[in-house]
Formats: structure tokens, sequence, C-alpha cells
């Protein structure tokens, strides 16, 4: 697998070429098949990049975007991956792109993600862009050190899809994309900022075991080319 590094002089100026990158690619991806699709992370990194992206020029109504990881709560809250791209990304010109949740408001994580891998089944074989983050603990998505289903999420032979993972360091019950729906995206990318995770990163690069850093499944062995985009 090759990697290619893209880095920033600070978050402003990669959330601008991440914004850039991505609408190039989904606006091919409209040219040459008539829609796009984007897979996006939650938590605390992708806010600017977001901004950024939901004011370009693009045939948004032929974009549909999704998560690629999500928590088992409602949308309205603040720990809800949804409500940030509702808040951040779903504005602007891109208000009028279709959403694909994850969250389903079903009796258990079990049934929400059976849902969200019947509504999301005709989307993304390939993802025409996933953009993946990373924690300080080197998972990604919600591909967990310890995770309760890690094993089969990152099993090239369980089907694309969305699954339910618990981990200590997850906090609430989580679903995710498989390894297998998200490794093939036709741009994917590490998004990642701060000289923490820039070691964290280092660390994973280095040959090991997936269960302790499953980044190194991306990072080691995706279909597709990596491309990571950094900023101290
Ligand atoms: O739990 C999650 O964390 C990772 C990394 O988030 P960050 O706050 O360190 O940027 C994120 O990629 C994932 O989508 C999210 O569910």
């Amino acid at each position: 697998m090759t990697a290619a590094m893209h880095v920033f002089d600070n978050g402003a100026a990669l959330a601008e070429g991440l914004a850039e990158a991505v609408a190039s690619t989904l606006s091919a991806a409209v040219a040459a098949r008539g829609k796009a699709s984007i897979a996006v992370s939650g938590g605390s990194t992708p806010k600017a990049f977001f901004k950024a992206l939901s004011g370009k020029a693009i045939d948004w109504p032929k974009v549909t975007v999704t998560l690629v990881d999500e928590r088992f709560v409602a949308p309205d809250g603040d720990r809800s991956n949804e409500k940030l791209v509702r808040d951040n990304l779903l504005i602007d010109a891109a208000a009028a792109a279709q959403f694909e949740p994850l969250y389903y408001p079903a009796a258990t994580a079990e049934d929400a993600a059976a849902a969200a891998t019947k509504q999301t089944a005709g989307t993304g074989h390939p993802f025409d862009v996933v953009i993946l983050g990373m924690g300080g603990d080197g998972h990604t998505a919600s591909f967990f050190p310890g995770g309760s289903r890690l094993a089969e999420a990152l099993d090239p032979a369980t089907p694309r899809g969305v699954m339910t993972m618990e981990a200590e360091g997850a906090g609430e019950p989580r679903l995710t994309f498989t390894f297998s729906s998200l490794q093939d995206a036709r741009l994917l990318v590490l998004h990642i900022e701060g000289a923490a995770k820039k070691d964290v990163l280092a660390k994973a690069e280095a040959p090991g075991d997936e269960a302790e850093m499953p980044i190194r499944a991306i990072l080691h062995r995706a279909a597709s080319p990596l491309h990571i985009y950094w900023a101290p």
C-alpha cells in the first residue's frame, strides 16, 4: 500500500486544500457516473474541513453523504456525528446533498446497524471519497483497540455494510462501516492534526499488531492509495 503525505502550515490551509481535492473528486464522479458518494468521520478534527467543503460549487443534489461511523445516540445530542455533519457540512450549497444516517431510533444498536446496512446498500461500491480520522489510541472509524467485534470488522471477507462495535474507549455502543466498505474508496484520506497524532501515525506505520492499533489495517492493506492530510 502506498501513502502520500500532504502537509499544511495550519488547520485552515489543510481544510481548504482537502476541500478542494474532495470537491474535484466528487465533481469528476458526477461527470462520469451521474452521482457521487462520500463517507466522512466525526470527532473534533473535521469541522473546518466540513465548512470549507460546504461552500464548494458541486452538483450537490447528486451527492450522497454518509458517515464512516456513528455513536448509538440520538442525532440531537452533542456526541452525535450526524449532528456534527448536519451543523457543519450540510449547510450552504451542500444543504442540497442527500444524507444517509447510520443512527436509527431502533431498540438496539444491532437493529440500527441492520437498518443502516439496508439503507446504504446502494451507496459506495466503492465510495468516491472516504475521509477517515484517527484517535490517539490508533482507532479509525469505530475500529477500536479491544473492540468487541474488531477482528470481524477488519476481516476483508466481512461484507460491505454497517456493524456494531463496543469498546472501553468508545463510550457509547458504535455503528461502523466495515473495513471492506471503506478501503477501496476512489479517494481514501486520513485527516489528522497535531504533533501527538503525527507520533501516533509514526508508531502505526511501523509493523505491528492491528488489534493494538487498528489504523494499521488501512495503512498496510487498503486497496486504494492512502492520502494523509496533516497540519500542526
Ligand atoms: O470517535 C471518533 O473519533 C475519531 C477521531 O476523532 P478526533 O476527535 O480525534 O478527531 C473519528 O475519526 C471517528 O469518526 C469518531 O467517531
